[in-house]
């Protein structure tokens, strides 16, 4: 497994921001000092650990917007409407594919998932980070609007303890389960496309790099001796 990277966080400047004045038809009229807030994209194989590492995280930094996904899966027991996702037939997400109203979108085992749009470029525009989980072809397209986006992949110790995973969870069929492992390897395979990789073997150490490359701590200032 490759090592986390050690790219530098940008600011978010250019094209997503422009095309959000551009949306929203604020172009011009935007505070030239406004700051933005940062586009957060987490991705990895599912059972890897995502929504385990974004609950944590939402409960530590509550300040942090996570944008709920549109989706046609069914709802997991454990699922609420509006907290999880917003469960949808298929027929209303392709109005919304029609309408403009997803960021990004794209087909998962078998069902689509989407990014409402506007929530996500409000949240950016008030200065509000805001936080992404979606899988690679989804994290692909906004790599391509949002180029300052900063890309984070999940990455598990081992395919054996990934497939552990998703089956302690029991939470999805076996035809779903398979699906998702099929998927997993050409994740991995991709993972070097992201400008950071954590590794989610021990969930307390995976949560504290994820929170040094979101909340760097810059050194004190050294006070001059006297
Ligand atoms: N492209 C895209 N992927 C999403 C979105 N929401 C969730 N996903 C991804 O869809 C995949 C399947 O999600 P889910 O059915 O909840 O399964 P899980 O990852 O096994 O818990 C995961 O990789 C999610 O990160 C979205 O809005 N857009
Ligand atoms: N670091 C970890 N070590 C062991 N089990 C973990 C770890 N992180 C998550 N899990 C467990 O793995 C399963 C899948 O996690 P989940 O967050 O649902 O994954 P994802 O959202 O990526 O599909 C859950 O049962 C969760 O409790």
């Amino acid at each position: 497994m490759p090592a986390s990277s050690t790219m530098l966080l940008f600011p978010m400047s250019s094209e997503c921001v422009q095309r959000q004045g551009v949306l929203e038809g604020t172009q011009g009229s935007l505070e030239p000092n406004l700051k933005r807030g940062r586009l957060l994209v987490l991705t990895g194989p599912s059972g890897v650990g995502k929504g385990t590492v974004v609950r944590q995280l939402r409960q530590r930094h509550p300040e942090l917007y996570f944008s709920v996904s549109v989706t046609t899966r069914s709802p997991r027991p454990s699922e609420q409407e509006g907290v999880n996702y917003f469960f949808r037939s298929r027929e209303e997400f392709f109005r919304l594919i029609e309408a403009g109203e997803l960021l990004e979108w794209a087909q998962y085992a078998g069902n689509f998932y989407g990014t409402p749009r506007d929530a996500v470029l409000d949240k950016l525009s008030q200065g509000q980070d805001v936080l992404l989980e979606i899988e690679l072809a989804g994290a692909r397209q906004v790599s391509q609007h949002c180029p300052e986006a900063i890309r984070i992949f999940l990455s598990p110790p081992s395919l054996q303890e990934l497939e552990r995973r998703i089956r302690e969870r029991g939470q999805d069929s076996e035809a779903s389960i398979e699906r998702r492992l099929q998927q997993a390897q050409q994740e991995l395979d991709a993972q070097d496309e992201f400008d950071y990789v954590i590794v989610n073997d021990d969930l307390e150490q995976a949560l504290l790099q994820l929170e040094t490359l979101l909340y760097p701590k810059w050194p004190e200032p050294e006070v001059p001796a006297t």
